[in-house]
């Protein structure tokens, strides 16, 4: 079979959150591509933590199951985290449907999550390597429901202020333009990992980033490539500065910002449009916006919701391949 599930922005498009379905129990999740835990806000929390939130109950559920001395704890590159217990349950998302999931129960969760309150947990998309749970390692809901699924594949239709999709088993060609352009994924990491060394910043002369590398992230809300390209970039925005105070570069709301070309795997640019670079106002007047593409120091770069609004991009669990086209 197949599923289909809209993926809604939060406001400012900090995250995109898609329903699923837990032993009956509806959730509202942030699917993450660039993680591979499913855990949940639930009743085990304390009741402060759970403010705000749907809370799974386990005890609700005919088919949950504890997996006894089972523990999970995760934490993520922005130092958030969550640490629980767990148990298997059904999971279904848009008709896809896994009758054992690992369902991740976290008795802690960091702040960040607990004023998220329309995020109640997160589905790990990565590679089941990643995934926490000790001492008997999980299966992502993608692993586990690949064999079902029509086709080994998963894809995200993000959108800037809009409403997308993701889609288990199939690939609607109707989200986006052209054809996909495909590349070799390098899982030894865990991630969808793909090579990126060339970039291209509007209509200038190319740069390459020697044994670049880089992740596609639906769980991070930033485009964080290689300092040389964001100076690079940011070098053609006049009035561009990077401002420690906000964290990041930021510029004038009405700058003209350039496209930016990124390569993936060596066979294809991933244009990522300017306007979706401009991210966000930091000042109340709109005056001064927060850079969508943003400076990462390690050279695994991590091209996260900044390139999905302009790429629709699907996971091919099949023959680990990466496959995008703007839309
Ligand atoms: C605090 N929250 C909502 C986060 C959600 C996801 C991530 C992440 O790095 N995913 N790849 C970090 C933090």
């Amino acid at each position: 079979g197949s599923g289909v599930v809209a993926a809604t922005p939060e406001q400012g498009d900090v995250e995109y959150l898609a329903p699923i379905s837990i032993g009956g129990q509806t959730m509202n999740m942030d699917f993450d591509s660039g993680s591979s835990d499913l855990w949940v806000f639930n009743t085990q929390l304390s009741t402060a933590s759970q403010t705000g939130h749907t809370n799974f109950d386990p005890a609700k559920s005919s088919t949950f199951k504890l997996i006894q001395g089972a523990s999970f704890s995760i934490s993520y590159g922005d130092g958030s985290g969550a640490a629980g217990t767990v148990g298997t349950d059904t999971v279904n998302i848009g008709g896809a449907t896994v009758t054992s999931q690992a369902i991740e129960l976290a008795t802690a969760v960091s702040s960040s999550f607990v004023s998220d309150t329309q995020s109640n947990g997160l589905v790990g998309l990565a590679y089941s390597k990643l995934n926490t749970v000790k001492p008997t390692q999980q299966k992502t809901f993608f692993d586990n429901a690949k064999s079902t699924l029509a086709m080994p594949v998963f894809t995200a239709d993000l959108r800037q202020a809009a409403v997308g999709a993701y889609t288990f088993g199939a690939i609607d060609s109707t989200r986006f333009n052209g054809s996909l352009t495909w590349a070799a994924v390098n899982t030894t990491n865990g991630f969808w990992q793909f090579s990126s060394t060339k970039f291209q910043v509007g209509r200038g002369s190319t740069m390459n980033i020697a044994g670049g590398q880089a992740i596609a992230d639906t769980g991070t809300t930033l485009m964080l490539a290689n300092a040389a390209v964001v100076n690079a970039y940011y070098s053609q925005v006049t009035g561009a500065v990077n401002n420690q105070t906000v964290g990041g570069v930021t510029f004038p709301c009405n700058a003209q910002l350039p496209d930016l070309a990124v390569d993936v795997g060596g066979t294809y640019m991933a244009t990522v449009r300017g306007d979706d670079i401009n991210f966000a106002p930091v000042d109340a007047a709109s005056t001064t916006c927060f850079g969508g593409l943003q400076a990462i120091s390690s050279n695994l770069q991590i091209y996260g919701d900044i390139m999905f609004k302009s790429q629709f991009v699907a996971f091919n669990g099949g023959n680990n391949t990466i496959g995008m086209a703007p839309h």
